[in-house]
C-alpha cells in the first residue's frame, strides 16, 4: 500500500473517542445474571481520547504504547480488534495508538469509547462491512457502555444500556470535576445499600427535570472526595454524578458562566470545561469521510 492510499483510507489518521455523561440514571431492576436494568440518558462531550491505526502485515493486534496499569491483552481496544477478527475471519493486523486524555474510572466511559472507535474504524479500514446493529451487538460483549458510542447519537437507553433511542437534550456547557479517587463500577453495582427498584419514568419526565442518579447516595457515602466535589460544584450550578462516578458535573447555559466556574475550581480540583454534543465527533468524522472519499 502506498502512503497516499494509506492516507486516503484513514490509516494513520487520528479518530476521536469522546467521553459521555449520564444526564440521569435510574436502576429499575436486575437481570438473573446480576446485571442491572437501567434507564439512562447518554450525551457526549467534546473531551476525547484520540486513536490511530497503523497497518501491520503479520496479522497481529498490538498497542503502540500500553496504558499504564492495563495489561495489553485486557485493553478494550485490543479486545475490540480481536473480536472483529474472530467474528469475520479477517486476517489483517493492526498496531493501535491511543492518546489517552480521559481519566479512567471516572464514569466518562473512556475505555468503552476507545473500544467503540476501534470497532467502527477498523470495520471501515478492514472493509468488513458489518452493520451498525452488528457492531453494537459486538460492543455489548465488551461492556454495557460500548453500544452508545457505536450508535453515535445522544440516547435514551434502557436494558443494560443497549436499547437506544435518539434524544436531543440541550447541548449545554459543562464543567466536570474528577475527584481524586477511582470508583469501580462493579463495586457500586454490588453495594447492598444501592436502590434497585426505582419507578420507570418517561422521556417527558426527564425533560421536565427528573435528573436523579440512583448511584449518587452510595458513591458519595463511600467516597468523601466525590461528596466534596459535589459540594464545590453546587456553588455554581446543580451538580450530578455521571455513571457510577467518580466524576461529577454541572451544566451551564452560557459559556461565560461555565468558564467562571471552571476558573474558580481549577486551582483546587482536576477540572474540565466541555460542551455537550448530541452527535458524537466520531460519527461526524465518518460522515465527512463518506462525502470526501
Ligand atoms: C454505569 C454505566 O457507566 C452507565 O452508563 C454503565 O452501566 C457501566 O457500563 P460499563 O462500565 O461498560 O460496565 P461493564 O464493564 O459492562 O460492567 C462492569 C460491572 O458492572 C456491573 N454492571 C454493569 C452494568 C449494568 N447495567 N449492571 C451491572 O451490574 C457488572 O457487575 C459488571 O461486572
Ligand atoms: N483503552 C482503555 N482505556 C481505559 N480503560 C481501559 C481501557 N482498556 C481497558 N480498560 C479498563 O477499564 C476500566 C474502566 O475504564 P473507563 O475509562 O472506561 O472507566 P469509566 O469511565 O469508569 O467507565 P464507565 O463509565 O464505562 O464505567 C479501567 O480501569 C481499565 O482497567
Amino acid at each position: 500500500m502506498t502512503s497516499n492510499q494509506t492516507d486516503q483510507l484513514g490509516w494513520g489518521e487520528k479518530w476521536p473517542a469522546p467521553a459521555k455523561l449520564n444526564l440521569m440514571l435510574r436502576i429499575v431492576g436486575q437481570r438473573p445474571d446480576g446485571y442491572h436494568l437501567l434507564q439512562t440518558v447518554f450525551q457526549f462531550i467534546d473531551l476525547c481520547d484520540w486513536l490511530s491505526f497503523h497497518p501491520v502485515d503479520d496479522g497481529s493486534v498490538s498497542l503502540k504504547q500500553p496504558i499504564q496499569g492495563v495489561p495489553e491483552a485486557d485493553d478494550l481496544t485490543v479486545r475490540a480488534a480481536l473480536l472483529l477478527k474472530a467474528e469475520t475471519g479477517c486476517q489483517a493486523g493492526v498496531c493501535i495508538e491511543v492518546e489517552k486524555n480521559l481519566p479512567m474510572g471516572g464514569g466518562l466511559g473512556g475505555g468503552s469509547s476507545d473500544a467503540a472507535t476501534t470497532l467502527v474504524v477498523l470495520n471501515q479500514l478492514w472493509g468488513l462491512q458489518l452493520s451498525t446493529e452488528k457492531l453494537i451487538a459486538l460492543g455489548l460483549q465488551l461492556g454495557a457502555d460500548v453500544p452508545v458510542f457505536v450508535y453515535g447519537y445522544a440516547a435514551w437507553a434502557e436494558g443494560v444500556g443497549e436499547k437506544l433511542e435518539k434524544i436531543a437534550p440541550s447541548e449545554q456547557w459543562v464543567v466536570v470535576i474528577k475527584p481524586d479517587c477511582h470508583v469501580e463500577t462493579r463495586e457500586i453495582f454490588l453495594a447492598k445499600d444501592l436502590t434497585r427498584d426505582s419507578k420507570s419514568i418517561t422521556i417527558a419526565e426527564f425533560t421536565a427535570g427528573n435528573y436523579k442518579n440512583d448511584c449518587l447516595d452510595v458513591v458519595s457515602r463511600r467516597y468523601q472526595s466525590v461528596k466534596n466535589a459535589l459540594c464545590a460544584l453546587s456553588e455554581f450550578s446543580e451538580p450530578r454524578l455521571t455513571g457510577t462516578g467518580a466524576c461529577v458535573f454541572a451544566q451551564f447555559s452560557s459559556k461565560e458562566a461555565a468558564i467562571s466556574a471552571y476558573d474558580a475550581l481549577k486551582g483546587s480540583w482536576q477540572v474540565y470545561l466541555a460542551r455537550g454534543m448530541n452527535i458524537s465527533p466520531l460519527l461526524s468524522k465518518l460522515e465527512i469521510g463518506k462525502h470526501t472519499h
